[in-house]
């Protein structure tokens, strides 16, 4: 290898939307058709880990996901690439004998090596965590100066819904009106620590890539929906609106209500696609005949809602069957994971500790150690006689617990054990 090897490690997490995304103005420039807001998960039980390296000795561009060599020469990568190229500075490290002017980035290639600790392209917003991940870490190799809004305006041109990735907390991508997309970027609503009672589990029902990509899905529902017109233009608006106030105000019942009628119509509207999508179905399953797991999960929130004085859990899915499921504290996290190990138990040959991941506390406080505890746990007392007779393990593939969390994060350079790509070739390791 010739000369030196300069790089960064960055982690950024992924986000889910409480109000949707979906649809696109432009499709080069990646304009929204309307607002959106999300809210930030823990990086520390979903994150990329991006490390991104510089160095005279590097005749191209190359990038690795997941171990797996990929090509850069999608419109998307490129488009990432050459902007914040065009925002790189002066670099100098005098110890080392590094120094990077400005004009040299254009001529540099750099290698890129990300990580995602969750699966990819399976509805878990790895594109989010992703493009996020890729754009901040190249910002800091370049010595780029652009406020985490510049930088999400960047990151949107990689995947619309990693703008919202450059914060913790709840955010909101704002669609902006300007051609060029210049106004089209996120702003942080409040910080991860704004409303920390919140804890978010989400059900893996399938890790499976899904068969429509949001991008090919959302490019059909502009081009057939006449209901997306209707939500761009007057539903969503007013949510917006009051999905700001539930948040600033820790109204749970308003933030619930918003949150699960958003991603039902965010459904409806796949539905009202010709032809029609269905992201909520797994059609691969093998029980056509039972309701699917999505249908129970929402039929089990719904009826916990009302039979509580006032919402206990919001319910949210994006553009494959995993719920996301938000308790309003962790005492009805509990109460939640309860109810969902009691519908859908582990399959005969998992253990628990590979079927609640993240943050296992919560399932202490539920009281379950292991399988003999989910045997035991008596049927919801919302559900009366309404119990099913069987109850199938195997339907969820694992549940992840977590919570909002914080925003992108320089891993310490002086740790290189973090770094993805070795200090002396520039390949992964
Ligand atoms: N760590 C990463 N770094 C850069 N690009 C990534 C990374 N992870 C995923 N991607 C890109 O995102 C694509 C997957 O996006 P896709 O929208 O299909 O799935 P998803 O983001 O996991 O699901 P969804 O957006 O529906 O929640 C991958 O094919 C890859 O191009
Ligand atoms: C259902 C969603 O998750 C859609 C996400 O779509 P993507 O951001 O993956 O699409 P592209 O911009 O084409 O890359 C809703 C959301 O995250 O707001």
């Amino acid at each position: 290898m010739a000369g030196w090897i300069h790089m960064v490690t960055a982690r950024t997490p992924t986000n889910i939307a409480v109000i949707k995304y979906w649809g696109k103005r432009d499709e080069s420039l990646i304009l929204p058709v309307n607002d959106s807001i999300s809210v930030t998960l823990d990086p520390e039980h979903l994150c990329t880990t991006t490390t991104v390296a510089v160095s005279p000795g590097f005749d191209q561009d190359r990038m690795w996901l997941n171990g797996k060599e990929i090509s850069l020469s999608g419109g998307r990568y490129q488009n990432c690439l050459r902007e914040i190229r065009a925002r790189a500075e002066d670099f100098e490290d005098n110890e080392r004998g590094i120094k990077i002017a400005k004009q040299d980035w254009q001529k540099l290639r750099v290698h890129i090596a990300s990580y995602n600790n969750f699966p990819t392209a399976a509805g878990l917003a790895s594109s989010a965590a992703g493009f996020a991940c890729l754009v901040f870490a190249l910002a800091k190799l370049m010595n780029a100066k652009e406020d985490p809004s510049q930088l999400s305006a960047i990151a949107r041109q990689g995947s619309g819904s990693a703008c919202r990735s450059l914060y913790g907390g709840f955010v909101k991508w704002i669609m902006g009106k300007e051609e060029n997309g210049s106004d089209s970027l996120a702003v942080q609503l409040v910080d991860e620590n704004h409303w920390d009672d919140l804890v978010i589990i989400i059900a893996v029902v399938s890790s499976r890539q899904k068969e429509t990509s949001s991008t090919t899905g959302m490019r059909d529902t502009v081009e057939t929906s006449m209901l997306l017109q209707h939500r761009a233009k007057e539903v969503v608006p007013k949510r917006i609106v009051k999905m700001e106030e539930a948040i600033q105000n820790h109204d749970f019942s308003s933030f619930a209500q918003l949150t699960c009628s958003d991603s039902n119509q965010f459904h409806a509207v796949c539905l009202d696609t010709c032809p029609p999508i269905f992201y909520m179905n797994d059609t691969s399953h093998r029980q056509i005949i039972l309701l699917h797991p999505c249908c129970r999960i929402i039929s089990c929130i719904e009826k916990w809602n009302r039979s509580e004085e006032s919402p206990q859990v919001a319910y949210t899915f994006d553009a494959g069957p995993n719920a996301v499921l938000i308790a309003r504290n962790r005492k009805t996290a509990a109460l939640l994971l309860q109810r969902m190990l009691y519908f859908f138990p582990p399959s005969a040959d998992t253990d628990m500790s590979s079927y609640v991941l993240g943050d296992k506390s919560i399932l202490k406080d539920a009281g379950i150690q292991g399988v003999n505890d989910v045997e035991a746990l008596p049927p919801p007392p919302e559900m009366k006689d309404k119990v099913p007779a069987q109850r199938n393990g195997g339907e969820v593939s694992y549940f992840i617990c977590t919570r909002p969390g914080r925003g992108p994060l320089l891993l310490s350079e002086a740790d290189g054990s973090l770094a993805l790509l070795d200090h002396s070739t520039g390949l992964p390791k």
